[in-house]
């Protein structure tokens, strides 16, 4: 069956801040849209603001500065407030927030109050066959697993249709192996129900393999927005790098457009001469082998991870092992003294002062 939804709506925030009473800013003129009908991924570290940016879209929270607009209507901003109960926005928790006194059916219902009975129990039955759980609309959420637990939550977040739903870290109470799955179905329904989403997470793969768009949080202000693909191949300074893959990170100046590292020379066009730079390789970004290369290096360690091994390499002229992933079989098993290159696709370089570095650097 085709699940309806009353209209596929954009959410905008525009120049949203925020504080708690405690006084610290947690969140700093985000400006962000969730289009007609996308996922947007809100991602980004513990304490980035994440969830306290839902929390102002659903109305539980009031921003300090800024506006909410549902399609062209201000929902929140300078003298408007619209309850949450008028937003039309659902909400899904990290925990699922089931009642365990209700019935599966109960608990769908039960946020279809503006219906009458027959009509909500009609509703609600629609919703749980969307999440293919109608069979158990009579049974207690206990007896269901941890994965069908999250899609009664679903239901009940689906069954008002929602212009927009949000959902807070929603597969991180599941076990790894049910994770997959669930979000593979979760995505289908959203997708089936033509809701705009917004999806809260602090995992880069899970944000990689949901969202239409990542938008990601850092300290309260919003870093960088894009697909998948922009934030990683164009991150636009080392912590959005380091947060869709491992670096290795080496400091050093523009001299003749170029900036020098243990692993080579690489290219700068972008920043001034004279300037401090970080240069980050990815682990993926070496070709390594025991005949020949532009590199010596020794291993220092290797650790077998199944299809890849992970390499810990000295190299002349870092002071920290150079990390390094590579196909397993690619070095005979005794292999000490070894040859890498790196692949130029794999390295970024940032100006300095763009970033405060992150510490890690070889
Ligand atoms: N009710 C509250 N009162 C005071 N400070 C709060 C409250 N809720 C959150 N904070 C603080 O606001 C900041 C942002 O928190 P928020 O929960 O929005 O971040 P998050 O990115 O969702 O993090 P997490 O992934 O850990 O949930 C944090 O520093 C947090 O400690």
């Amino acid at each position: 069956m085709t699940a309806g939804v009353s209209f596929a709506a954009r959410l905008s925030f525009e120049g949203i801040s925020h504080s708690y009473a405690s006084g610290a800013e947690t969140l700093r003129d985000v400006s962000l849209a969730a289009e007609p009908g996308e996922v947007l991924c809100l991602l980004g570290p513990s304490g980035s603001g994440k969830t306290t940016l839902l929390r102002i879209a659903a109305g539980i929270e009031t921003q300090n500065a800024g506006r909410i607009r549902l399609n062209d209507r201000v929902i929140a901003g300078p003298g408007v407030f619209l309850p949450p109960e008028q937003r039309s926005i659902g909400l899904v928790f990290q925990d699922f927030a089931l009642f365990p006194h209700l019935t599966i059916l109960d608990n769908v219902r039960f946020g279809l109050t503006a219906l009458s009975p027959s009509e909500a129990r009609r509703e609600a039955m629609i919703a749980l066959e969307r999440v293919g759980l109608e069979t158990y609309a009579s049974a207690y959420p206990h007896v269901l697993s941890g994965g069908e637990q999250q899609r009664v939550a679903l239901a009940r977040a689906l069954a008002p249709r929602p212009a927009v739903l949000l959902m807070d870290e929603p597969f991180s109470g599941l076990d790894s192996r049910l994770k997959d799955a669930v979000r593979a179905e979760t995505l289908d329904i959203l997708r089936q129900s033509r809701a705009t989403a917004i999806v809260v997470t602090h995992d880069a793969e899970e944000a990689m393999r949901m969202g239409d768009r990542i938008a990601l949080l850092k300290d309260g202000r919003l870093v960088q927005t894009g697909t998948a693909e922009d934030l990683y191949r164009n991150p636009s300074d080392p912590f959005v790098a380091g947060f869709f893959s491992e670096l290795n990170e080496f400091t050093g100046r523009v001299v003749s457009g170029a900036v020098e590292t243990p692993l080579g020379r690489f290219p700068a066009p972008d920043l001034t001469e004279g300037e401090e730079a970080i240069v980050a390789v990815r682990l993926s970004g070496f070709q390594v082998n025991q005949q020949g290369g532009t590199i010596p290096a020794r291993l220092a360690s290797r650790r077998f991870l199944g299809v890849v091994e992970h390499l810990e390499l000295a190299v002349p002229g870092a002071d920290r092992h150079v990390r390094a992933r590579v196909r397993c079989g690619t070095l005979a098993p005794g292999a000490r003294d070894i040859w890498i290159d790196v692949v130029p696709a794999d390295v970024l370089v940032f100006a300095r002062h763009s970033f405060e570095t992150s510490g890690e650097s070889a």
